[in-house]
Formats: structure tokens, C-alpha cells, sequence
């Protein structure tokens, strides 16, 4: 059941747009980078004789972030530190870490090998998630498609913002590419050198490529940088889809609305078919008497 009164929160002559998160909201991919970043960095830190990955270690310092940020904050989590190695100027590299100039080099040495770089462990990944995607495909959460058909049919507008780099091509693989006419992904971030989540900026440039205020716009989430970066952004709502992280948590990070799926807000965006989250509103509704906002 949503964690608060959905009813009051969705008018959509009130939240004109979506911004949604894609994997883990729209497609089940967050699992797929979550079982990728694992292959990748389990036997590393055993290597190094570090603590074991988990699957904690992914909510608390990847999921929802840009690639090499993810590998920074893992990294740092266990007080290794990596050269940035080629092609360390982008969006990705600046948007949380020092330059790579900064980074105690004769240190980075000792604990490295040729190819254990920021950007290499990095692409590594990225293989191992395209590889997956490539041989299992991808089927879009059908609750996610019944909210966002319910949202498209209110006439809300909306845009995907991901900081995956990937996230065109797991739109087309889910099917849903067309839906989207704005999508503000990991590369497009990066050539426009907007921060990455938890920075808000990714999301503030989808509102104005949709062309609403950020008050206008519902940012879903299920990641904690994704919900931080809604938190930080003075958007109408934040709604967290809790996949994993828990929606104690996702509350306490600054989403306004818990689901564990999309599908029970349906209701709550069709106006008259309203099914309000609580039984007071709901006797309200059955009356034809307003709920109190
Ligand atoms: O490496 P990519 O595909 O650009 O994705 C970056 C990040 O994108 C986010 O959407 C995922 O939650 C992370 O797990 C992932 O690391």
C-alpha cells in the first residue's frame, strides 16, 4: 500500500510530469548491474583480502550512480586507493571524485596492478552487464507500464533519467524507447557535465527539456542517491519504489510516497477512480466529497 494519502498527491493538474529512474524502476536492470558490479568486484577485494562484497555494498555506494563514482565510492569504502587511469576527464570522473592528478599516486601503485584502474574496473563491468543484457534481454516491470500508460493517458508528460549509459539501448530491448521523447542519461550528462546522483541536476535538466518547474514534476526512484538527488531538488514529490533498499529507508532519505510497485498508484492518477490510501478519504470519495489536500 503507498505510505501516504496517494490521492492528495497525484492530481494531475497538480504533478504535471514524471521523471522516472529506469533500472530498478522501469526495467528490472538493476538487478542485472547488481549481479555485474558483484562478478566484478567479488574476487577483486578477495584478491586484496579486503571484506566480502555485498549486496549492502551496492546500495550504499553504486546503485543509481554513475559508473566510475560507483567504483570510487566501493573503493573508498574499503580505503583502496586507484589510479583513474585514460580518459579520466569526463563528466564521471568530476562529478564526485578529486582529479585524478590529486590522488596519492606512490600509494595507488603499491595496491595495483597494470590493469586495476577506476576506469578499467569500470569497463570491465560495463562487459559483463552488456553481456547479460545481450543474452537475456530485458521485459519492462508491467506495473511501471501501467502507471506510466496511466500517467501519458492524465496527458503528464515524462522523461527517463538514468545514469546509466546504457539506457537506450535497455529502453529499446524493454520496448518503451518510443515512449520517452527525453531521456537524460549517462552520456548525456557526461557531455553536458551535469553532476550525476546524487546531485540533482540530471533530474533539473529533464523538467526543463519537458518544459514544466521541478515543483510540477514526481521524480521516482528506487536507488538512495536517485531519491537523495529528488530530495535535493525541490520537486512536487518524490516517490520511492523499493526494490531492495527498504521503504524505511527510502522515507528517511526524503521519499514522500513508498511502493513496492507502480501499479497501486494507478488509481490514485485516474481522478474519479480514485482509491485513496486511507479510509477516511475513501468514504469521502464514495460520497462525491472532496478530500481535504
Ligand atoms: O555503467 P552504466 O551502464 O553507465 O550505469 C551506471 C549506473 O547506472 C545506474 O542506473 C545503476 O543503478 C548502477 O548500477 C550503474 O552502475
Amino acid at each position: 500500500m503507498p505510505s501516504r494519502d496517494s490521492a492528495a498527491t497525484l492530481d494531475p493538474s497538480v504533478i504535471r510530469g514524471y521523471l522516472f529512474d529506469l533500472d530498478g524502476v522501469l526495467t528490472p536492470t538493476a538487478v542485472v548491474h547488481m549481479h555485474a558490479w558483484s562478478r566484478l568486484f567479488t574476487p577483486f577485494l578477495a584478491a586484496r583480502g579486503a571484506a566480502p562484497y555485498t549486496d549492502d555494498d551496492y546500495y550504499a555506494c553504486i546503485d543509481g550512480k554513475p559508473r566510475y563514482d560507483g567504483v570510487r565510492a566501493l573503493l573508498a569504502s574499503r580505503g583502496i586507493v586507484l589510479p583513474e587511469g585514460d580518459g579520466s576527464s569526463g563528466a564521471d570522473a568530476a562529478s564526485t571524485a578529486p582529479p585524478a592528478s590529486t590522488a596519492p599516486k606512490d600509494t595507488a601503485r603499491e595496491n595495483t596492478e597494470d590493469t586495476d584502474t577506476v576506469r578499467a574496473l569500470g569497463d570491465r563491468k560495463n562487459a559483463l552487464f552488456t553481456e547479460t543484457l545481450d543474452e537475456e534481454g530485458v521485459t519492462a516491470y508491467p506495473g511501471s507500464v501501467a502507471f506510466l500508460d496511466a500517467v501519458q493517458a492524465a496527458g503528464c508528460r515524462v522523461a527517463v533519467v538514468s545514469s546509466s549509459k546504457n539506457a537506450p539501448a535497455v529502453l529499446e530491448a524493454a520496448g518503451i524507447a518510443d515512449r520517452f521523447p527525453v531521456v537524460v542519461d549517462g552520456a548525456v550528462a557526461s557531455a553536458q557535465h551535469l553532476p550525476g546522483k546524487p546531485a540533482p541536476d540530471t533530474f533539473l535538466r529533464a523538467a526543463e527539456l519537458i518544459g514544466l518547474p521541478p515543483a510540477a514534476c514526481a521524480v521516482v526512484e528506487d536507488a538512495e542517491s536517485g531519491v537523495q538527488a529528488g530530495a535535493a531538488g525541490g520537486f512536487g514529490i518524490v516517490i520511492g519504489v523499493d526494490r531492495g533498499v527498504g521503504a524505511a529507508r527510502l522515507a528517511e532519505l526524503g521519499a514522500e510516497l513508498v511502493v513496492k510497485d507502480l501499479a497501486d498508484l494507478v488509481p490514485a492518477v485516474r481522478g474519479s477512480e480514485i482509491v485513496p490510501a486511507d479510509a477516511g478519504a475513501e468514504l469521502d470519495a464514495l460520497q462525491g466529497k472532496e478530500h481535504p489536500r
